[in-house]
Formats: C-alpha cells, sequence, structure tokens
C-alpha cells in the first residue's frame, strides 16, 4: 500500500468550510449577521440580562434572518459573561444554527501557545464537542505558528478558522503595521494564503477543484487604505475575509467595495449592533438585514 502523502490530511466528515462558505455566499450574498447580547440591546428588546435571555435573543436573530445570512456570528464573551449558564446557552444557539443549516462562527478571538491551543481546538473546532461551531475567530499573535493545532483541527473536521490580520479598531495599528513594507499583518496574511494554497492544492489532487480555502482572515471594513499602504494584496488570493465594522464602526458598503477592490467576492461583511438595534420584532432584523445586504451589492 502506497505511503501517505507527508501533508495528508484525513477527508473530514463534511465539505470543507471554505466550500460550504463559497456556497452560501453564492446563494446567501455576503453577508454575516453577529449575535451580540450587549446589555444595552438585552433592555432594549425588554429582555433581563441573563442567559435564558441571551437564548431567546439568539434565536429570535436565527430565526430572523438565518436565510438571509451566509453566516451568524455569535460573540462568545457576551455569553461568557453568564458563566456556566451562559455558556450552555450558546451550545443550544450553536446546535440551533447546525438544525437551521446555518453557518456559525465563534466569535472567541482564541490564540495560546501550541500545547494549550490544542485544548482551545477542541472545544470549537472538534466533531462531537458541545461548542463545536463551523469555523472560530483566533489571534495570532503568540505567533501564526501557535495556531496550528486549531488549523489542523479545522481542516481534519471540515471546519474553518478567521485569523486576525487588521483588526477594525484604531489600536490594532501599534502592533499590526509594524515593520511598514515588510509588516506584521502581510506575514499573517502570507501565512494563511500559505495555508489555503496547500488545502486547495489537495483538494485539486483529490480532483476537487474550489475557489475558498478554509483559513480565513480577519480585516476591518473600517481599515481604509491601509491594506494598499502596507503593500498587501489579497486579489489572487484563495483567502476569505471576515470584515467587521460595516454600521455601528463606521464603515459602509461602499468602503467595503473600495478596500477590497478585486478581492470583494471573497469578503464575508459582518454586521452586529446595527442589525440587532431593530430587534426584537423578527420582520424589522429581517429588514434591517435586507437593507445592509443591499448596501453591499452596491
Ligand atoms: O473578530 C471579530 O469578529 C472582530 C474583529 C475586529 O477586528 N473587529 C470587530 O469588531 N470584531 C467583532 O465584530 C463585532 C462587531 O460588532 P458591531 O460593531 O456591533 O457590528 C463584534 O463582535 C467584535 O468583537
Amino acid at each position: 500500500m502506497p505511503e501517505p502523502a507527508a501533508d495528508a490530511v484525513p477527508a473530514p466528515a463534511r465539505p470543507s468550510f471554505g466550500a460550504r462558505l463559497q456556497e452560501a455566499m453564492d446563494t446567501r450574498g455576503q453577508l454575516c449577521v453577529g449575535i451580540d447580547p450587549h446589555p444595552g440591546l438585552l433592555a432594549a428588546w425588554g429582555l433581563n440580562d441573563d442567559a435564558a435571555a441571551l437564548e431567546r435573543f439568539s434565536l429570535t436573530v436565527l430565526e430572523a434572518v438565518g436565510e438571509q445570512a451566509a453566516a451568524v456570528k455569535p460573540q462568545v464573551a457576551l455569553f461568557e459573561r453568564h458563566g456556566s449558564a451562559g455558556l450552555a446557552a450558546l451550545e443550544r444557539v450553536l446546535a440551533a444554527c447546525s438544525d437551521a443549516g446555518v453557518l456559525s462562527i465563534a466569535d472567541a478571538k482564541r490564540g495560546d501557545i501550541g500545547s494549550t491551543m490544542a485544548a482551545y481546538a477542541d472545544a470549537w473546532l472538534r466533531d462531537g464537542s458541545a461548542l463545536a461551531a463551523d469555523a472560530l475567530t483566533v489571534s495570532p499573535y503568540l505567533g501564526f505558528e501557535s495556531l496550528r493545532p486549531a488549523l489542523d483541527l479545522a481542516q481534519a473536521s471540515g471546519r474553518g478558522v478567521f485569523v486576525l490580520g487588521l483588526t477594525s479598531n484604531p489600536e490594532g495599528a501599534s502592533v499590526q503595521h509594524v515593520g511598514g513594507d515588510h509588516s506584521v499583518a502581510a506575514g499573517i496574511v502570507d501565512a494563511a494564503a500559505a495555508e489555503n494554497s496547500r488545502e486547495l492544492g489537495r483538494a485539486a489532487a483529490a480532483g476537487a477543484s474550489r475557489q475558498l480555502g478554509s483559513t480565513g482572515l480577519v480585516i476591518g471594513a473600517t481599515v481604509g487604505t491601509a491594506l494598499t499602504e502596507l503593500g498587501i494584496h489579497l486579489a489572487a488570493a484563495h483567502t476569505p475575509v471576515l470584515a467587521p465594522g460595516l454600521g455601528a464602526q463606521g464603515a459602509t458598503g461602499a468602503d467595503l467595495r473600495a478596500t477590497f477592490g478585486a478581492a470583494y467576492p471573497n469578503v464575508l461583511a459582518t454586521s452586529s449592533r446595527d442589525i440587532l438595534k431593530a430587534g426584537p420584532s423578527p420582520a424589522a432584523l429581517r429588514g434591517a438585514a435586507r437593507q445592509t445586504l443591499a448596501g453591499l451589492a452596491g
């Protein structure tokens, strides 16, 4: 029997995250709706600030916009505020996403040394874990390779990661822009692109032609001309981009098209408060999502 190739990855139980995201964006558009149950939003919706209310809030969002959004992105810290009861609510929300056929991105921004990164990966990306999501946001600022356990488990399980590249907050530049023409962020972008080239190379060798890999980047919708200034080119890459900052942080669909140019088709724009503030009426939430999608289409 021939030896498996050194970088062979066992076939996952489901199509790759990149393939599933591509299909979702092709059919539903480029919108991710953030599920961010901030205390102020819970109050505005007439809900208590407790775990039962988080679940009700989240399921209302999922039911209202699930058919319009390519993905939803629960913000983990807003569930962690409520300890084990909040995490139990998040488990049920993630299960409901899976039952509804809506991709879930757990926004936990995990990053750690490799040995304990493996435990985070196990929690968020392993089949059978109660917290398993379709993708996880991760921080590469302990070194991109420290993410290896999450990168490999995502590949093996048909899940994905979104690696923080250029974040939407103004403070991010003090770390991510360091290095100028050879910036920290450019190194992250290149490392993600290399992961995707390897993944798509393996898929091609197995006879499958795919456009998007499963190692995404987070690049804020608010970054303006930073990509150009740092000499970062995304156009030829097969890297999905999660772009937060739409709406509440000031960015518009036009900003996204200008920032990403030819790479815009790979961008999943994400908005939380700007859509959520329309609730609790499901019809109003749907209307806000529809309006955001129209802005993304230009
Ligand atoms: O990883 C993220 O999701 C993220 C990265 C980033 O650079 N900026 C950013 O805003 N986010 C998240 O995206 C969401 C944005 O929320 P709104 O500003 O309400 O649309 C929040 O859950 C943030 O934690």
